[in-house]
């Protein structure tokens, strides 16, 4: 049913630093050369708010995530993520958005935002474009996004983009994201550098103000590292 569930802080994009319970689910129909999430964990869920400490739970059904959803909340509780792997693959996902919802918890969808016909409607929604040298198909599935990001967008949804920048990477990349998001609406976008790992190399920061004065004549523009690696917390 699901990977794990745990509550941390927003590591990234547009909310980063806020209180979040994370519920991953397990599949994903893409391969990004750089995801940091190829976990098969099978139902375990934070024993502790914030402790990192699991245990495997029974997680049947869609009650069975909300009631430990309800379990890890905080005072400071700021949305529940839905992630993954892609999360969009769970087919109770919107019979759980719709639940916590009613419950009166906001709710967050981090998307590849390649499902355009299994959009679920959350409070804020994340689609992290993918570009050249992410995976193979990137060209494929372009179009794909910005109808997720414009679906969600003409239904209410508070919308952001989000791209990880390999080294590989170019300004001109992001200057067109930029000029598609603008003729979708007032979409933010979030340029995340690549969290490097022994085979990834990082981004130079010069390329980094370069893409973000380029992308900013069109749109909203941010950077965020993964702030949770640099706390080591999950
Ligand atoms: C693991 S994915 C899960 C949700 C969804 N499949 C997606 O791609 O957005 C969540 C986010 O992690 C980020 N991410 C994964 N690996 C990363 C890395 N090595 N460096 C920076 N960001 C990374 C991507 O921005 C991605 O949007
Ligand atoms: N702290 C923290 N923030 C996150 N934001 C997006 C995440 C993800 O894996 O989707 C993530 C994550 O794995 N941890
Ligand atoms: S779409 Fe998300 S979960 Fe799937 S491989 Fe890419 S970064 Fe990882
Ligand atoms: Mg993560």
């Amino acid at each position: 049913m699901i990977t794990e569930i745990f509550s941390s802080i927003m590591g990234e994009g547009k909310y980063i630093g806020r209180r979040y319970i994370f519920i991953r689910f397990p599949k994903c129909n893409l391969n990004c050369i750089y995801c940091d999430e190829r976990k098969n964990y099978k139902n375990r869920v934070e024993v502790e708010p914030g402790s990192g400490v699991f245990e495997e739970r029974e997680i049947r059904d869609v009650k069975d995530i909300v009631k430990e959803v309800e379990r890890l909340k905080t005072d400071d509780l700021f949305a529940i993520s839905f992630t993954g792997g892609e999360p969009l693959l769970f087919d109770k996902l919107d019979e759980l958005n719709k639940l916590l919802k009613k419950k009166g918890f906001r709710t967050h969808l981090e998307s590849n935002g390649t499902l355009p016909e299994r959009l679920v409607f959350t409070d804020i929604g994340s689609i992290d474009i993918k570009l050249k040298g992410h995976i193979p198909n990137y060209k494929e599935v372009y179009n794909k996004e910005l109808e997720s990001i414009k679906i969600l967008y003409e239904n209410g949804v508070d919308v952001y983009a989000k791209v990880v920048i390999l080294s590989s990477n170019t300004v001109e990349e992001i200057e067109k994201v930029a000029k598609d998001l603008s003729e979708i609406g007032s979409i933010l976008l979030c340029l995340q550098p690549v969290t490097p790992t022994k085979d990834i190399k990082g981004v130079s920061k010069k390329v980094i103000f370069k893409m973000m004065e380029k992308a900013g004549k069109y749109v909203d523009v941010m950077t965020t590292i993964q702030m949770h690696k640099y706390m080591k917390i999950l």
